[in-house]
């Protein structure tokens, strides 16, 4: 965190409110890169933001940091990492946030909003591989791992489309930042992971991954690989600057995506899986996927449509999948 000079910059145009703006972001090395990456864009398009002490980084530590090895299902879910820095921006501590957007609830607190969305980096899951594993093979990507070997992940989407590939594996509880589980993989605390690439590409530690898993046979967390910045709702001079940089083709699949987690409405203890792809001709395809999370059910449908019609496909497809799955799923 960094406190600007009094007086060291004044406001570049009459529009624009006193300087530095406030940018809330958790303190991980992946969210601290999103932040740095989403401040670099708006800079770029708002050259007038550039050479003044024009932004101000606030590290917020959140309860969902604090909380190790144990399931997100646990403890109460993915609110838990924007928490924090939803209440930071209602108290006017922060301007604005950068997120994961798949790390953010569907329903924000009243007074926060959704303000734009960065261009999607790689949505797939990625296959960590350490000791006792096979050489990778992408025509049948789990066949490195050898039986019975034990795969650490906390997401019960990840786990459930795995068991349900191969019921013989083991999954484990493995929580922390993108580098302790790499760790924990190398020092063959497990014998495998699944991260997304997406936070392995930003972290330059692409090399990591053995395998990229396609994401119709491994179904991406809805929002993965996407950057989101919230800010208040009745900050119209940023919502105006924000929209200036929202990249339209994440803001189709992200709003697929996301009215597909909540017609859903699952709890946290539902495996779930949405992954939406715009083409080039307009039109979006939407995967999504519910299961149990020891992967004896599995169910995947995909719709497709035109991507203005991104929110209606999402809430259709997850009012499908609600409607053909067992009851115990949603219980
Ligand atoms: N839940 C943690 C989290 N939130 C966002 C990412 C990766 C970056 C992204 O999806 O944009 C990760 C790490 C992971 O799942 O491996």
């Amino acid at each position: 965190m960094s406190s600007a000079m009094p007086g060291a910059a004044s406001p570049p145009h009459s529009k624009m409110r006193s300087l530095p703006l406030r940018v809330g972001t958790r303190a991980s090395p992946l969210a601290l890169w999103q932040t740095r990456h989403f401040l670099e864009i708006i800079v770029g398009f708002c050259p007038v933001l550039r050479g003044v002490k024009a932004f101000e980084e606030h590290a917020i530590r959140t309860t969902g940091d604090a909380i190790q090895n144990r399931r997100l299902s646990e403890i109460g879910g993915k609110g838990l990492f924007a928490k924090e820095i939803h209440e930071a921006l209602t108290d006017r501590r922060v301007d604005f946030a950068v997120h994961s957007l798949k790390d953010l609830e569907t329903e924000l607190p009243p007074g926060i909003i959704l303000a734009c969305t960065l261009k999607r980096e790689d949505a797939r899951d990625a296959l960590i591989l350490g000791p006792g594993c096979g050489a990778p093979d992408a025509g049948d990507p789990y066949a490195c791992l050898p039986a019975g070997a034990i795969v650490g992940s906390s997401s019960l989407r990840r786990q459930s489309q795995l068991l349900a590939a191969r019921p013989d594996l083991q999954v484990v509880t493995l929580r922390g930042n993108v580098q302790t589980r790499l760790t924990a993989v190398r020092d063959g605390v497990v014998n495998a992971s699944l991260l997304a690439l997406a936070g392995l590409k930003r972290l330059g530690l692409e090399q990591e991954a053995a395998l990229a898993l396609d994401p119709e046979a491994m179904v991406p967390a809805a929002g993965q690989g996407i950057v989101a910045i919230t800010c208040r709702e009745g900050d119209v001079e940023l919502l105006e600057l924000l929209s200036g940089i929202e990249d339209r083709a994440a803001s189709a699949v992200s709003k697929a995506e996301r009215a597909l987690l909540a017609a859903l409405d699952g709890s946290c203890r539902t495996p779930i899986g949405g992954h939406a792809r715009l083409l080039p001709d307009g039109t979006l395809h939407l995967t999504g996927l519910v299961a149990r999370p020891d992967g004896s059910f599995v169910l995947k449908r995909t719709i497709h449509g035109a991507a203005a019609d991104a929110h209606r496909l999402g809430r259709c497809l997850g009012d499908e999948l609600r409607l053909d799955s067992p009851a115990d799923i949603f219980a």
